[in-house]
């Protein structure tokens, strides 16, 4: 049977619904009975990117993240375990648009050959290989069915199915798979991850005392990932909550709920002090803690950042190593935790790029070394393989504590994807190297400015026009130059505005001296927002 044939066959198997879709940064996302299509052909594309690197393997994974569970979605991953990359997605957005198999075909013809790649339509295609992975969703496995059914309409296509994972975990197959040119297994990632972690904490292996945490997996994929961890990390009391009630998905519970709502995750007792929440696909993490005054607290991406900043800048120092070492925030990223970045790097060193993961990862990656965290929790640190076998070089020394913690850290920390794992892990770790509490992490090195973010839904949001770091209005004329006579009113006053990437509104974001001023600065720009841009519904009142 021709290859045009036996695409059209199996296309048949899952009828196109009708709509226009959009490969954004969370991949294909939507309600789930409206996948099927659009992964068999994602399963082709990853097919695509795996010939292109003759071979090496991609990644496919099936998560809607922290969406109710209704929803599901799919990601590629790149060869070199990263996300797709950006002029590919047009691609994907091709292909998934094809209503019948004739016109999937055309397409996947047409992609073929703009990417150099028509050997794959032909009896002379290189070898494919691409790796898939799900959550744990009820919907999650007859759409990787779908995506496996859109690899075996090339005859040349071969995959391997990793089950249920967490993105991270997925990502890290892919990569260090490619890396070091074997196929990876999960059981690797768990050894790797415990390995690592333990000499972090203990470069010594000393220790005999335990530290308690509790982990909030969102009832999602990294429950089943903690339980299988869990018995690796010898140096933890581990306490899962949330863990996999399926019905309870990103309910109450997990980093968004956290991060968002400001409020300790379902079934966590207060009286325990802290709970570390993962998202629903492990990607993300943010830390809550009760404190010594009773109120909540929350230690989240751009705390996380700057602790890593600063280990990772000590260590450098103190094993003589000349790496250019780079923290990557976006506009949201609270003022008081630039202010203190600047202070202890070099201020060209602190980046400002526009909202979404794949802007920080892509800045993070013009430094040798480049930690970036979105205040949700979703970040990691990059490094080059130049600064790894620096590391490498610099840690030469078995006996030397702060050489084997350097060289742990760079081991566990997963440089092509956040992993909510590793970062928590990670976290631990460098706590009790300084002998920290999460309170006294939290005062520490700065303290939060209070701040106070809230949207508002206009007219037409594409009419407000940003700088690039998104942190100053362009468009319309003299809006800028309002806001900052507004913001100037206040002690440390400072806000921004931009229009959402994923809901149909434009942001606000203020922060001041106090937590009143804070909400009233934001007040005062919600008004500007509703006057200036034609705002279709009344202002929330903070
Ligand atoms: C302020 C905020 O939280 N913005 C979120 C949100 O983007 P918006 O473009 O602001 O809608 O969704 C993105 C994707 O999940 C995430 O990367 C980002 O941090
Ligand atoms: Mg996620």
């Amino acid at each position: 049977m021709s290859l045009e044939s036996r695409i059209i066959e199996a296309y048949e198997r899952h009828p196109f619904k009708p709509g226009k879709y959009e490969y954004g940064t969370a991949g294909f996302r939507m309600k789930s009975h409206l996948l099927d299509s659009i992964m068999f052909t994602v399963g082709l594309l990853a097919c695509l990117r795996s010939h292109a690197d003759n071979g090496k393997a991609s990644g496919v994974m099936i998560t809607a993240s922290h969406n109710p569970i209704e929803d599901n979605g799919v990601k590629i991953v790149n060869q070199d375990g990263e996300m797709l990359p950006q002029e590919w997605e047009k691609y994907a957005i091709k292909l998934a648009n094809s209503s019948n198999g004739k016109e999937l075909f055309e397409a996947f013809s047409e992609v073929a050959k703009e990417t150099g790649n028509e050997a794959i339509l032909t009896d002379k295609s290189n070898p494919i290989l691409v790796y898939i992975g799900k959550d744990t969703r009820p919907s999650s496995e007859a759409l990787s069915a779908s995506v496996i059914d859109g690899i075996k309409s090339l005859p040349n296509a071969k995959f391997f199915d990793f089950g249920v994972v967490t993105t991270p975990q997925l990502h890290w197959v892919v990569w260090r798979g490619n890396e070091e040119n074997v196929q990876k297994t999960i059981e690797n990632y768990y050894e790797s991850t415990a390995r690592s972690f333990s000499r972090l904490l203990d470069p010594s292996q000393k220790s005999t005392s335990r530290r308690q945490v509790f982990v909030d997996c969102a009832n999602g994929v990294g429950g089943a990932t903690m339980r299988k961890l869990e018995p690796h990390l010898k140096l933890l009391d581990i306490t899962l909550l949330n863990e996999s009630d399926l019905s309870l998905l990103n309910a109450g519970c997990g980093a968004e709920f956290v991060q968002k709502s400001r409020k300790f995750p379902s079934n966590f007792d207060k009286s325990n002090g802290t709970v570390i929440s993962l998202d629903g696909d492990a990607d993300r993490v943010v830390i809550s803690y009760k404190k010594k005054d009773g109120s909540f607290g929350l230690l989240d991406g751009d705390k996380i950042a700057t602790l890593f900043g600063k280990f990772v800048a000590e260590l450098f120092t103190k094993n003589k190593l000349d790496c250019n070492l780079g923290v990557v925030q976006t506009a949201y990223a609270n003022g008081a935790s630039t202010k203190y970045l600047k202070s202890v790097l070099n201020p060209s060193n602190v980046a400002c790029v526009a909202t979404g993961v794949k802007h920080l990862h892509h800045k993070a990656k013009d430094f040798d070394v480049g930690v970036y965290f979105e205040a949700n929790g979703h970040g990691t640190v990059t490094f080059t393989r130049e600064a790894f076998k620096s590391v490498q070089d610099a840690t030469q020394n078995v006996s030397d504590d702060s050489q084997i913690r350097l060289r742990s850290f760079f081991d566990l920390i997963n440089p092509v994807v956040g992993d909510a794992i590793c970062d928590f892990l990670a976290v631990e770790a460098v706590l009790d190297y300084y002998g920290w509490d999460y309170e006294t992490w939290d005062n520490e090195l700065y303290v939060d400015l209070p701040s106070v973010q809230t949207k508002l839904k206009v007219k037409d949001r594409r009419v407000v026009v940003t700088t690039s770091d998104e942190t100053k209005v362009t468009s319309p004329d003299g809006f800028q130059n309002k806001l900052e006579k507004i913001s100037a009113a206040y002690n440390k006053g400072r806000s921004f505005v931009r229009p959402s990437g994923t809901e149909d509104v434009v942001r606000v974001y203020a922060e001041a001296e106090t937590e009143q001023e804070a909400k009233s600065l934001a007040q005062d720009v919600l008004k500007l927002v509703y006057d200036d841009l034609q705002g279709t519904e009344q202002p929330p009142t903070l």
